[in-house]
């Protein structure tokens, strides 16, 4: 495993603030230690439980003192400043006042955890600072346990911990995208919206910056060799080695020869490499004279546009995107770089949203096809049972899926995919081992290339989402959590060879709820947004909906269960009984965060 020092200078931290009542001669100082060990256990319990992406534990700081009154706050934030905090989470076992102590800064988020207890009234202090929170258009977070605590009782409860967690998780995401950039390789793939790079989203949502460069910056690179070319040599060897070339599916006059396959797979190499330099520098090239390109763009996600002009001529981004978005290369197991296909800068952020969660590979994919039971019945005649009883959706494209989505890492015997630290050798030799690189499809790609060919193993918990941005209304979230599926053999043969069998492809199931967006397979597909998803391990729905909050980014469909989902608690205030309206009214109100 190599150890991932990328973007380490600018980890956000999470800053604890104690606050307590100011009250000297007596009250202070009987709650100093109570109010001070509040903030040491939510501060360990943080940074044990959570990972930034390049595997590192999530670093706190606590104020250096209690915060009784408005000189404390503003020390804290003074330190804070400093510190490169990115999140702040207020603990108190007590009444404080509520607008001298509360945490001002709009653009950090913030959670108030207040003592559910008897002796002295956390629960009191919590609800009138959220007010005052409310009042002045700060949005903040209340967690207040459900069961009463004894004063002396220093333990977090385990609904405080999911709610720390969930807080604590969501917001370093929107800490990391701050200050970051989207690197855009190319222009607008095929007419395709999401690549039409949105400067005032990216800057006014995200607080992020764009940058843009020519699909010629990688033939210049090639032809002028600006890259480490002991790392080329060393990649190909490893390519020869572990990556194993596919059956050829175009016809005899064209397919490409074995000759131009073999130029072909050393410029998809050449071509991965070049875009990882692009988005994070390489101080190998300084060494070799090119001192501005070794330094980078400081992306934190990339598009590669490739479709059409840059394809048309020269092999596809497949292996590249593909193999810069899995948790592994020729230099170990590491944290996926985001790279997005037909510079889909929408899914990239949505990629962004679900890897920063999750520290997890994405799998980038189409939105194929919706197969209803009897549609299946019709072409294969099978039935289709199970998880899969009711249709099922097929994801696909060639390009951007990482090698993770073979599901062939475990997780307590099943397949899952996992923060590279956790992933083993021997996973990701079966990773490697279940995807064939199939000559591409020179109708499509008239340049040639490789595509990343694999089926995902079934019983995966995964969540699918997807950025979109509606004129008038701005941008907009959408979610499904489900499952993959896997069907016999014969059946997923049929239904694709119907396609483009040379690409990964996911079967995939939402969880249904009987309403709405959910009330059947169909549905789901029906209301998709956009051409792509992304897909994440897990049942990310709830972490995704509490950053879309924090972003004032409306969810407009979603299947998680109520009871699981965290938003500020201003957005009760926008009414209760139809929570996908409130948020609506929310984000409208409160608009992006860094406008
Ligand atoms: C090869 C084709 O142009 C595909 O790349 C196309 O179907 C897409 O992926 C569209 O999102
Ligand atoms: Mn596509």
């Amino acid at each position: 495993m190599t150890a991932n020092k990328r973007f380490i200078a600018t980890m956000p931290k999470i800053g604890i603030r104690p606050t307590i009542d100011g009250r000297r001669k007596g009250v202070r100082e009987s709650l100093e230690e109570k109010t001070l060990n509040m903030a040491k256990t939510v501060a360990s319990f943080l940074s044990e439980q959570l990972r930034y992406n390049n595997g590192e534990k999530v670093q706190t700081v606590i104020a250096d003192t209690c915060i009784g009154g408005v000189a404390e706050a503003a020390q804290a934030k003074a330190k804070f400043d400093q510190e490169n905090v990115g999140v702040t989470i207020t603990v108190t076992p007590c009444w404080c006042y509520g607008s001298e102590t509360m945490d001002m800064d709009p653009q950090r988020p913030n959670a108030i955890w207040g003592f559910n207890g008897t002796e002295r009234p956390g629960a009191v202090y919590l609800a009138a600072v959220l007010a005052a929170h409310n009042q002045k258009g700060i949005p903040a977070f209340g967690i207040y346990g459900h069961e009463v605590q004894d004063i002396a009782d220093d333990s977090i409860p385990s609904d405080v911990q999911e709610k720390l967690l969930s807080f604590a998780r969501s917001g370093l995401v929107v800490a990391m995208l701050k200050d970051k950039s989207y690197l855009s390789i190319g222009s607008v793939s095929m007419g395709i919206a999401g690549s039409m790079v949105n400067e005032d989203f990216f800057q006014d949502y995200l607080g992020m910056r764009n940058e843009y460069v020519d699909m010629t910056e990688l033939t210049r690179r090639i032809n002028e060799e600006i890259y480490d070319k002991e790392e080329f040599e060393q990649a190909y060897a490893w390519v020869k080695e572990n990556c194993s070339i596919g059956s050829d599916i175009n016809s005899a006059e064209n397919q490409r020869t074995a000759e131009q396959k073999n130029e072909d797979l050393k410029m998809n190499i050449k071509m991965m490499i070049i875009t990882r330099d692009l988005m994070e520098g390489n101080p190998k090239l300084s060494e070799l004279g090119y001192e501005e390109e070794a330094m980078g763009h400081h992306a934190i996600a990339s598009g590669f546009q490739g479709q059409r002009q840059w394809t048309d001529h020269f092999p596809n981004g497949d292996f590249m995107e593909a193999m810069l978005n899995s948790s592994f290369d020729w230099n170990g197991i590491r944290a996926p770089y985001i790279v997005a296909t037909e510079n889909d800068s929408l899914n990239a952020v949505t990629m962004l949203f679900g890897h920063l969660l999750t520290n997890t590979a994405q799998v980038f994919a189409d939105v194929r096809t919706y197969w209803s039971p009897d549609a299946v019945k019709r072409v294969t005649e099978h039935q289709l049972e199970g998880k899969a009883e009711n249709g099922i959706i097929h994801l696909i494209n060639s390009g951007s899926a990482a090698l993770d989505g073979t599901g062939e890492q475990e997780l307590d015997g099943k397949p899952a995919m996992k923060p590279f630290w956790n992933i083993t050798e021997e996973e990701t030799e079966k990773c490697l081992q279940a995807t064939k690189w199939r000559p591409a499809n020179t109708e499509y790609f008239r340049g040639g290339g490789f595509s990343s060919n694999f089926k995902t193993k079934g019983d995966m918990p995964v969540t699918i989402a997807r950025l979109n941005l509606v004129k008038g209304l701005g941008p907009v979230l959408q979610v499904a959590e489900g499952y993959t599926v896997e069907l016999p053999g014969e059946v997923h043969e049929i239904l694709n060879n119907r396609t483009d069998p040379t690409w990964p492809t996911t079967w995939f199931v939402p969880n249904l709820t009987g309403e709405g967006a959910f009330r059947d397979v169909y549905s789901v597909m029906n209301n998709w947004g956009a051409n792509h998803c992304s897909m994440s391990y897990g049942h990310i729905g709830a972490d995704l909906i509490t950053l879309a909050s924090m972003l004032r980014i409306p969810v407009n469909m979603h299947n998680v269960d109520e009871e699981k989902t965290f938003r500020p608690s201003a957005w009760n205030m926008f009414g209760t009984k139809d929570s996908e309206s409130a948020d609506y009214r929310a984000c409208q109100t409160y608009g992006p965060l860094y406008r």
